[in-house]
């Protein structure tokens, strides 16, 4: 059965749910394995060995919100709370202009000071842009439609925010007192006023294998172009606080069955969930791009892994290079990533691929 649908695959073939799920639910190293080489083989064939590098300013800790697997949680009084200045957020883009990434991403817990006074977060794009003349992604949390427009004629390429879940009472669980509804809304809008758009998913939550083949068909329906999933890691002073770390297995799982059923977009690597250490088995499962890289010893955070590897620079572009060439992969050139943003912005393609669920 395995063989027939990773044949399915290569031809680009439509896959049921069933089908799907089949995936999802493989344990046994061999059959793990040979989803994991075929994720690699359509990887290979839309991007070469090239891989893209996301630079991570998490400019605002402050958030409004308590989602319950978050450490920055509103009620939550051990992060770090600060606000970095406006030449700080563009300085730090320069910094990491230098040390060759590809796109910077903005970010924020949902913090009033932002989503309030949306030209207060459109300045930072405009001079980050200015500054840097990279594609810039920004994570603000729920934006309305004038902000967003504000913050895409300021230059911002991408927004991203993440559903975490497509199965609402489980969204209920996780994204306390937000509304399911106003979350896919305003993706949307922002993906019909031109912008890309990364869609999120949650793993080690509570999500079955049902779950998780649904989102795929919602984040086809989105037309999401980039596709991230990342493992629970439990947070002091959050909910689910005392919960073992779920495995990663199923997060890389979903990296390798998203490349197949999406073998264009892109997907991370983050950096966020175990570290340098997690890389190499997220790029062995199909991703193509290393996020959450941050400048060492400049005070900013992680948001799964606040200070994980972080200050002792293995977060950094330089310190993945290794890995990178284990994996057989190397970094794309700028004109590489800028055409490949350009290209979907003006086509926003359906999936060239294989449509799911
Ligand atoms: C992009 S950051 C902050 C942006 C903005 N505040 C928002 O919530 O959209 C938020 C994302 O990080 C991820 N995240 C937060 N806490 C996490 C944790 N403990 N483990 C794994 N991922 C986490 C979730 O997917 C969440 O949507
Ligand atoms: C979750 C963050 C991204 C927000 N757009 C970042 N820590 C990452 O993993 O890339
Ligand atoms: S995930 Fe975002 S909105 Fe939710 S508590 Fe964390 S920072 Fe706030």
């Amino acid at each position: 059965m395995l063989m027939k649908i990773l044949e399915k695959c290569r031809k680009r073939s439509r896959l049921s749910k069933e089908e799907i799920v089949y995936l999802l639910s493989r344990t046994d190293k061999r059959q793990t394995e040979q989803i994991f080489a075929a994720a690699r083989e359509a990887r290979q064939s839309e991007f070469g060995n090239k891989v893209f590098l996301y630079g991570f300013v998490y400019f605002s800790t402050y958030c409004k919100n308590d989602c319950s697997f978050c450490y920055y949680r509103k009620d939550n009084e051990n992060p770090p709370r600060y606000r970095k200045t406006l030449e700080e957020v563009v300085e730090t883009a320069k910094e990491l202009r230098e040390s060759g990434i590809h796109l910077i991403d903005l970010t924020t817990g949902d913090d009033p000071y932002y989503t309030g006074h949306p030209k207060r977060l459109a300045q930072i794009v405009k001079e980050v842009k200015e500054a840097t003349s990279l594609p810039v992604m920004v994570s603000p949390g729920v934006l309305d439609t004038e902000g967003l427009k504000l913050i895409r004629d300021a230059g911002a390429d991408w927004y991203a925010l993440y559903q975490e879940t497509h199965r609402k009472s489980l969204f209920e669980l996780l994204r306390l007192g937000q509304s399911y509804e106003e979350r896919m809304f305003i993706k949307a809008y922002a993906r019909d006023l031109g912008m890309l758009i990364e869609e999120g998913l949650l793993t080690g939550v509570g999500d079955t294998l049902d779950d998780r083949a649904h989102s795929f068909g919602e984040m086809g329906r989105l037309q999401a172009s980039q596709l991230r999933t990342m493992t629970f890691i439990p947070q002091e002073g959050a909910p689910l606080e005392g919960d073992e770390n779920p495995p990663f297995e199923d997060e890389l799982m979903n990296i390798a069955v998203m490349r197949l059923l999406f073998p264009d977009a892109l997907i991370p690597a983050s950096l966020d969930v175990e570290g340098l250490e997690g890389l190499e088995k997220r790029l062995m499962a199909g991703a193509n791009v290393v996020t959450s890289i941050i400048p060492p010893r400049k005070g900013y955070a992680g948001v799964a892994s606040c200070e994980h590897d972080i200050d002792d620079g293995f977060r950094t572009v330089e310190g993945i290079q290794e890995t990178l060439g284990r994996c057989r992969m190397e970094k794309a050139t700028a004109g590489e990533y800028e055409k490949w943003v350009a290209d979907r912005r003006k086509c926003r393609k359906t999936w060239s691929s294989i449509k799911c669920g």
